[in-house]
């Protein structure tokens, strides 16, 4: 699996009541981790969505390495806040889930679950059902199913949204580790500015009605990181920065 490099170009997504995104133009280099931001309603999830070739453009293009998206495809994976793991197959068969409808062989298919149920931590729970599960490891199944076609680009809409503090954290270094080790592209959403930071080489901050990039803010430390890393004052400092770029488009919307 190589990275692939996202272009999205003068997006515009307009429902029928004014633009939503207005013009959203985002280069995203193959390999780099962008997190977005944004008031509630200010586009984001319709941003991801149009990369997935979920929501058709009414302006503009999105591209994967060059070429124009016109719909979902196997170079895209998406993971969302409410998990899509099927209630009636054990863990490794939903891991399994998106190999069987690409026709990868049951040899192949076996090899690359049981090493994608490894990278997220779910070895030894190959034979649970969903229903035995917590939340945090549900997530795991979910990032399992999405790694396992081996997408040059990842898209995650609030994936830990809904869980305690403390698991998000170590989901959170979990990713950072795995996708720095397996080079990929990630556009991730999030309304927590620390996990935007502690994951992110770049933060953007979208601004509402219509939706825009009203600023972008650098994250300058190496990938994998030390979940340590937030206490320290120059990642604090950094979430100061996009927590002041995130007032100041509010207040003038
Ligand atoms: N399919 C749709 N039809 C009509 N309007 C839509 C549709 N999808 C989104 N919208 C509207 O577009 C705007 C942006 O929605 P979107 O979900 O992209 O925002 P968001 O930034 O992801 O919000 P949140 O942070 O609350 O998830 C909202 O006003 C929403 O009501």
């Amino acid at each position: 699996m190589s990275p692939a490099a996202l272009t999205i170009t003068e997006a515009t997504v307009d429902f029928g009541a004014g633009p939503v995104l207005d013009q959203v133009s985002l280069d995203v280099a193959a390999g780099e981790f962008v997190c977005v931001v944004g008031a509630s309603g200010s586009g984001k999830t319709t941003l991801l969505n149009a990369i997935a070739g979920l929501v058709e453009l009414d302006g503009g293009t999105v591209a994967v390495d060059g070429r124009r998206v016109t719909g979902p495809g196997p170079d895209r994976a998406v993971v969302f806040q409410d998990d899509a793991v099927f209630p009636w197959l054990s863990v490794a068969r939903n891991a399994a889930f998106g190999l069987e409808t690409q026709g990868v062989g049951k040899a192949e298919r076996r090899t690359r679950v049981t090493d994608v149920l490894a990278t997220v931590g779910l070895t030894g729970s190959e034979e649970r059902w969903p229903r035995e599960l917590s939340g945090g490891m549900r997530k795991r199944v979910d990032l399992a199913r999405a790694l396992a076609v081996r997408p040059p680009v990842l898209l995650m809409d609030e994936p830990y949204g809904a869980l305690d503090m403390l698991t998000k954290e170590r989901l959170q270094a979990d990713l950072d580790r795995i996708v720095s080790h397996e080079g990929m592209t990630v556009v991730f959403i999030t309304h927590d500015l620390e996990e935007a930071v502690f994951l992110a080489d770049r933060v953007i901050v979208l601004a509402s009605h219509p939706g825009r990039v009203a600023a972008e803010i650098r994250v300058p430390f190496a990938r994998p990181r030390d979940p340590e890393l937030r206490l320290t004052p120059d990642f604090q400092a950094v979430r100061g920065e996009v927590l002041h770029h995130l007032q100041a488009v509010e207040t003038t919307a």
